[in-house]
Protein backbone atom coordinates (compact mmCIF):
# COMPACT_ATOMS: atom_id res chain seq x y z
CA UNK A 1 0.00 0.00 0.00
CA UNK A 2 1.20 3.53 -0.93
CA UNK A 3 0.49 6.84 -1.31
CA UNK A 4 3.22 7.14 -3.91
CA UNK A 5 1.20 6.29 -7.11
CA UNK A 6 -1.08 9.39 -6.40
CA UNK A 7 -1.00 12.51 -7.72
CA UNK A 8 -1.97 16.08 -6.47
CA UNK A 9 -3.60 18.82 -8.95
CA UNK A 10 -5.87 21.38 -8.27
CA UNK A 11 -8.22 22.67 -10.88
CA UNK A 12 -8.44 26.46 -12.00
CA UNK A 13 -12.50 26.28 -11.13
CA UNK A 14 -11.26 28.45 -7.84
CA UNK A 15 -9.76 31.11 -10.02
CA UNK A 16 -12.24 31.02 -13.35
CA UNK A 17 -15.28 28.78 -13.32
CA UNK A 18 -16.80 27.82 -16.60
CA UNK A 19 -20.00 27.56 -15.35
CA UNK A 20 -19.66 31.59 -15.18
CA UNK A 21 -16.91 32.98 -17.13
CA UNK A 22 -18.03 36.21 -16.15
CA UNK A 23 -16.20 35.22 -12.46
CA UNK A 24 -12.68 35.60 -11.90
CA UNK A 25 -12.68 36.65 -15.56
CA UNK A 26 -9.19 38.91 -14.90
CA UNK A 27 -7.43 35.72 -13.48
CA UNK A 28 -5.32 34.64 -16.61
CA UNK A 29 -3.28 31.73 -17.31
CA UNK A 30 -0.20 32.46 -15.83
CA UNK A 31 -1.49 33.68 -12.72
CA UNK A 32 -3.54 30.05 -12.34
CA UNK A 33 -0.18 28.26 -13.36
CA UNK A 34 1.98 30.32 -11.18
CA UNK A 35 -0.29 29.90 -7.96
CA UNK A 36 -0.44 25.97 -8.83
CA UNK A 37 3.53 25.88 -8.67
CA UNK A 38 3.56 28.07 -5.62
CA UNK A 39 1.21 25.53 -3.62
CA UNK A 40 3.08 22.78 -4.53
CA UNK A 41 0.59 20.59 -7.01
CA UNK A 42 2.02 18.92 -10.27
CA UNK A 43 -0.73 19.67 -12.12
CA UNK A 44 -4.22 20.85 -13.20
CA UNK A 45 -7.14 20.54 -15.49
CA UNK A 46 -7.97 22.30 -18.53
CA UNK A 47 -10.33 25.17 -18.08
CA UNK A 48 -12.34 26.88 -20.81
CA UNK A 49 -10.21 29.59 -21.00
CA UNK A 50 -7.13 27.79 -21.87
CA UNK A 51 -5.12 28.34 -25.03
CA UNK A 52 -4.58 26.24 -27.88
CA UNK A 53 -2.62 23.26 -27.53
CA UNK A 54 0.81 24.93 -28.35
CA UNK A 55 0.71 28.16 -25.99
CA UNK A 56 -0.85 25.67 -23.03
CA UNK A 57 1.83 23.33 -23.60
CA UNK A 58 5.03 26.06 -23.51
CA UNK A 59 3.30 27.55 -20.16
CA UNK A 60 3.27 24.49 -18.73
CA UNK A 61 6.42 23.24 -19.77
CA UNK A 62 8.09 26.30 -17.89
CA UNK A 63 7.05 25.23 -14.64
CA UNK A 64 7.06 21.36 -15.19
CA UNK A 65 3.23 21.03 -14.52
CA UNK A 66 1.27 18.60 -16.03
CA UNK A 67 -2.55 18.94 -17.96
CA UNK A 68 -4.36 16.13 -15.83
CA UNK A 69 -7.91 16.31 -18.29
CA UNK A 70 -10.86 18.19 -18.99
CA UNK A 71 -14.64 17.90 -18.26
CA UNK A 72 -16.65 17.10 -21.33
CA UNK A 73 -20.64 17.67 -21.38
CA UNK A 74 -22.12 15.34 -23.29
CA UNK A 75 -25.30 15.24 -24.72
CA UNK A 76 -26.11 11.91 -26.07
CA UNK A 77 -30.15 11.94 -25.44
CA UNK A 78 -30.27 15.00 -27.41
CA UNK A 79 -28.15 15.24 -30.57
CA UNK A 80 -27.68 11.61 -30.56
CA UNK A 81 -24.63 9.82 -30.29
CA UNK A 82 -22.96 10.32 -33.85
CA UNK A 83 -22.52 14.23 -33.23
CA UNK A 84 -21.45 13.72 -29.64
CA UNK A 85 -18.69 11.34 -30.58
CA UNK A 86 -17.27 13.36 -33.29
CA UNK A 87 -17.16 16.73 -30.91
CA UNK A 88 -15.77 14.02 -28.35
CA UNK A 89 -12.90 13.29 -31.00
CA UNK A 90 -11.36 16.93 -31.15
CA UNK A 91 -12.03 17.39 -27.47
CA UNK A 92 -9.76 13.92 -26.87
CA UNK A 93 -7.49 15.29 -29.68
CA UNK A 94 -6.60 18.49 -27.82
CA UNK A 95 -6.14 16.78 -24.56
CA UNK A 96 -3.64 14.35 -26.34
CA UNK A 97 -1.67 17.06 -27.86
CA UNK A 98 -1.37 18.60 -24.25
CA UNK A 99 -0.45 15.19 -22.99
CA UNK A 100 -3.21 14.92 -20.54
CA UNK A 101 -4.53 11.39 -18.83
CA UNK A 102 -8.10 12.03 -18.80
CA UNK A 103 -11.39 12.35 -20.47
CA UNK A 104 -14.00 13.92 -18.09
CA UNK A 105 -17.52 13.05 -19.55
CA UNK A 106 -20.57 14.34 -17.63
CA UNK A 107 -23.86 13.68 -19.74
CA UNK A 108 -25.80 17.52 -19.33
CA UNK A 109 -29.38 16.68 -21.31
CA UNK A 110 -32.26 17.44 -19.13
CA UNK A 111 -29.43 19.15 -16.87
CA UNK A 112 -30.72 21.53 -14.25
CA UNK A 113 -27.06 22.23 -13.16
CA UNK A 114 -26.71 25.91 -14.86
CA UNK A 115 -30.76 26.94 -14.85
CA UNK A 116 -32.47 28.98 -12.44
CA UNK A 117 -34.17 25.95 -10.71
CA UNK A 118 -33.97 24.45 -7.09
CA UNK A 119 -30.79 22.16 -7.65
CA UNK A 120 -31.28 20.14 -4.16
CA UNK A 121 -34.89 18.98 -4.92
CA UNK A 122 -35.17 15.45 -5.95
CA UNK A 123 -38.55 15.04 -6.90
CA UNK A 124 -37.58 17.94 -9.79
CA UNK A 125 -34.14 16.42 -10.83
CA UNK A 126 -34.41 14.98 -13.93
CA UNK A 127 -34.36 10.96 -14.37
CA UNK A 128 -33.82 9.02 -17.51
CA UNK A 129 -36.52 6.91 -18.99
CA UNK A 130 -35.13 2.86 -19.19
CA UNK A 131 -34.71 3.54 -23.12
CA UNK A 132 -32.77 6.69 -22.45
CA UNK A 133 -30.53 4.67 -20.25
CA UNK A 134 -29.81 2.35 -22.69
CA UNK A 135 -28.67 5.65 -24.93
CA UNK A 136 -26.48 6.83 -22.51
CA UNK A 137 -24.92 3.97 -21.35
CA UNK A 138 -24.43 2.93 -25.41
CA UNK A 139 -23.19 5.90 -25.64
CA UNK A 140 -20.53 6.57 -23.00
CA UNK A 141 -18.98 3.09 -23.79
CA UNK A 142 -18.68 4.56 -26.93
CA UNK A 143 -16.92 7.68 -25.88
CA UNK A 144 -14.89 6.02 -23.65
CA UNK A 145 -13.26 3.77 -26.54
CA UNK A 146 -13.14 6.92 -28.63
CA UNK A 147 -11.17 8.10 -25.68
CA UNK A 148 -8.89 5.42 -25.50
CA UNK A 149 -7.89 5.62 -28.88
CA UNK A 150 -6.40 8.93 -27.99
CA UNK A 151 -4.25 7.49 -25.17
CA UNK A 152 -6.99 8.79 -22.68
CA UNK A 153 -8.99 7.04 -19.60
CA UNK A 154 -13.12 8.67 -19.37
CA UNK A 155 -13.88 9.36 -15.90
CA UNK A 156 -18.12 9.84 -15.91
CA UNK A 157 -18.55 12.54 -13.30
CA UNK A 158 -21.92 12.07 -11.44
CA UNK A 159 -23.18 15.37 -10.94
CA UNK A 160 -25.88 17.74 -9.25
CA UNK A 161 -28.57 18.78 -10.90
CA UNK A 162 -27.77 16.23 -13.52
CA UNK A 163 -29.39 12.72 -14.44
CA UNK A 164 -26.48 10.82 -13.18
CA UNK A 165 -26.61 12.18 -9.50
CA UNK A 166 -27.92 9.72 -6.72
CA UNK A 167 -26.13 6.71 -5.55
CA UNK A 168 -28.41 4.42 -7.45
CA UNK A 169 -27.84 6.58 -10.91
CA UNK A 170 -23.98 6.10 -10.55
CA UNK A 171 -24.51 2.32 -9.81
CA UNK A 172 -27.06 2.02 -12.78
CA UNK A 173 -24.08 3.78 -14.85
CA UNK A 174 -21.44 1.90 -13.50
CA UNK A 175 -23.36 -1.62 -14.45
CA UNK A 176 -24.45 -0.12 -17.44
CA UNK A 177 -21.22 0.19 -18.86
CA UNK A 178 -18.02 -1.32 -19.88
CA UNK A 179 -15.04 -1.43 -16.82
CA UNK A 180 -12.47 -1.71 -19.94
CA UNK A 181 -13.70 1.62 -21.55
CA UNK A 182 -15.42 3.55 -18.59
CA UNK A 183 -14.28 4.27 -15.04
CA UNK A 184 -15.97 6.66 -12.40
CA UNK A 185 -14.59 10.06 -11.50
CA UNK A 186 -15.47 10.07 -7.59
CA UNK A 187 -15.78 13.73 -6.77
CA UNK A 188 -16.30 13.75 -2.90
CA UNK A 189 -18.49 16.88 -2.72
CA UNK A 190 -21.08 15.82 -5.55
CA UNK A 191 -21.25 12.57 -3.74
CA UNK A 192 -21.76 14.05 -0.38
CA UNK A 193 -25.12 16.75 -1.31
CA UNK A 194 -26.08 13.81 -3.49
CA UNK A 195 -27.19 11.81 -0.51
CA UNK A 196 -24.18 11.73 1.88
CA UNK A 197 -23.24 8.25 0.96
CA UNK A 198 -19.66 9.15 -0.26
CA UNK A 199 -18.04 6.29 1.45
CA UNK A 200 -20.28 4.17 0.83
CA UNK A 201 -20.17 4.61 -3.15
CA UNK A 202 -16.16 4.65 -2.86
CA UNK A 203 -16.10 1.45 -1.43
CA UNK A 204 -19.20 -0.14 -3.79
CA UNK A 205 -17.18 1.50 -7.00
CA UNK A 206 -13.45 1.81 -6.01
CA UNK A 207 -12.77 -0.97 -8.93
CA UNK A 208 -14.44 1.55 -11.05
CA UNK A 209 -12.61 4.74 -9.67
CA UNK A 210 -10.22 6.29 -12.22
CA UNK A 211 -10.24 9.94 -11.48
CA UNK A 212 -10.58 12.08 -8.20
CA UNK A 213 -11.88 15.39 -7.38
CA UNK A 214 -11.47 16.52 -4.08
CA UNK A 215 -14.16 19.21 -3.01
CA UNK A 216 -15.32 19.99 0.65
CA UNK A 217 -18.58 21.20 1.85
CA UNK A 218 -19.54 23.70 4.03
CA UNK A 219 -22.37 22.07 6.24
CA UNK A 220 -24.13 25.56 7.36
CA UNK A 221 -23.95 27.04 3.90
CA UNK A 222 -25.84 23.84 2.06
CA UNK A 223 -28.09 23.57 5.03
CA UNK A 224 -29.50 27.37 3.96
CA UNK A 225 -29.20 26.80 0.66
CA UNK A 226 -31.06 23.42 0.86
CA UNK A 227 -33.69 25.59 2.88
CA UNK A 228 -33.89 28.14 0.50
CA UNK A 229 -34.06 25.70 -2.67
CA UNK A 230 -31.44 27.41 -4.15
CA UNK A 231 -29.86 26.84 -7.64
CA UNK A 232 -26.57 25.66 -8.32
CA UNK A 233 -24.49 28.72 -9.34
CA UNK A 234 -26.46 30.63 -6.19
CA UNK A 235 -24.73 27.45 -3.81
CA UNK A 236 -21.45 27.65 -5.22
CA UNK A 237 -21.41 31.60 -5.45
CA UNK A 238 -22.40 31.33 -1.08
CA UNK A 239 -19.37 29.51 -0.76
CA UNK A 240 -20.95 26.12 -0.53
CA UNK A 241 -18.03 24.32 -1.94
CA UNK A 242 -14.87 24.79 -0.12
CA UNK A 243 -11.13 22.95 -0.22
CA UNK A 244 -10.59 19.77 1.60
CA UNK A 245 -9.86 20.26 4.99
CA UNK A 246 -12.43 23.99 5.22
CA UNK A 247 -15.70 22.05 5.61
CA UNK A 248 -17.58 18.95 6.89
CA UNK A 249 -16.35 15.96 4.76
CA UNK A 250 -13.96 13.88 6.55
CA UNK A 251 -11.34 13.16 3.97
CA UNK A 252 -8.86 10.97 5.79
CA UNK A 253 -10.75 7.53 5.69
CA UNK A 254 -11.81 8.25 2.25
CA UNK A 255 -7.87 9.02 1.24
CA UNK A 256 -7.24 6.00 3.66
CA UNK A 257 -9.60 3.66 1.03
CA UNK A 258 -8.26 5.32 -1.97
CA UNK A 259 -4.50 4.45 -1.12
CA UNK A 260 -5.99 0.67 0.66
CA UNK A 261 -7.28 -0.28 -2.73
CA UNK A 262 -4.50 0.89 -4.93
CA UNK A 263 -5.88 3.91 -6.50
CA UNK A 264 -3.00 5.18 -8.91
CA UNK A 265 -3.77 8.62 -10.41
CA UNK A 266 -4.65 12.07 -9.52
CA UNK A 267 -6.31 13.28 -6.82
CA UNK A 268 -7.48 16.92 -8.04
CA UNK A 269 -8.49 19.50 -5.16
CA UNK A 270 -11.68 21.40 -7.40
CA UNK A 271 -13.47 24.13 -5.45
CA UNK A 272 -15.79 26.17 -7.28
CA UNK A 273 -15.78 29.74 -4.85
CA UNK A 274 -16.45 33.39 -5.82
CA UNK A 275 -12.68 34.11 -6.16
CA UNK A 276 -13.49 37.62 -4.90
CA UNK A 277 -14.59 36.14 -1.45
CA UNK A 278 -12.28 33.07 -1.60
CA UNK A 279 -8.31 33.79 -2.71
CA UNK A 280 -7.22 31.75 -4.94
CA UNK A 281 -3.98 31.17 -3.75
CA UNK A 282 -4.65 31.13 -0.11
CA UNK A 283 -7.61 28.32 -0.49
CA UNK A 284 -4.91 26.56 -2.37
CA UNK A 285 -2.07 26.54 0.34
CA UNK A 286 -4.66 26.28 2.51
CA UNK A 287 -5.48 22.24 0.84
CA UNK A 288 -1.42 21.99 0.43
CA UNK A 289 -1.37 22.41 3.95
CA UNK A 290 -4.46 20.04 4.76
CA UNK A 291 -2.74 17.06 2.46
CA UNK A 292 0.91 17.27 4.13
CA UNK A 293 -0.14 17.27 7.36
CA UNK A 294 -3.58 15.59 7.76
CA UNK A 295 -3.20 13.03 4.73
CA UNK A 296 0.17 12.18 3.71
CA UNK A 297 2.18 12.93 6.88
CA UNK A 298 -1.11 10.81 8.65
CA UNK A 299 -0.83 7.78 6.59
CA UNK A 300 2.99 7.01 6.58
CA UNK A 301 3.44 4.44 8.45
CA UNK A 302 -0.39 3.06 8.05
CA UNK A 303 0.05 2.80 4.22
CA UNK A 304 3.41 3.50 2.61
CA UNK A 305 4.64 0.25 3.68
O1 LIG B 1 -15.82 18.75 -12.09
C1 LIG B 1 -16.55 19.74 -12.13
C2 LIG B 1 -16.54 20.65 -13.32
C3 LIG B 1 -17.46 21.85 -13.22
O2 LIG B 1 -17.73 22.43 -14.47
C4 LIG B 1 -18.65 21.52 -12.42
O3 LIG B 1 -19.69 22.41 -12.47
C5 LIG B 1 -18.15 21.26 -11.01
O4 LIG B 1 -19.16 21.27 -10.06
C6 LIG B 1 -17.38 20.00 -11.00
O5 LIG B 1 -17.41 19.22 -10.06
CO1 LIG C 1 -15.79 17.72 -10.03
Amino acid sequence: MTSKQIKWGIAPIGWRNDDMPEIGAGNTLAHLLSDVVVAKFEGTEVGGFFPEASILNKEIELRQLRIVGQWFSSYLIRDGVSATAALFHEHCAYLQEVNAEVAVVSEQTYSVQNEERNVFALNLKPILTDEEWEIVCQGVDILGGIAKTYGLKLAYHSHMGTVVQTKEEVKRLMEGTDPNLVGLLYDTGHTFIADGEYLSVLDTHCQRINHVHFKDVRKDVLTTCEQKGLTFRQSFLRGMFTVPGDGCIDFEPVFLRLVEKGYQGWIVVEAEQDPEIAHPLEYALKARQYIDSKLLKKSIGTVDS
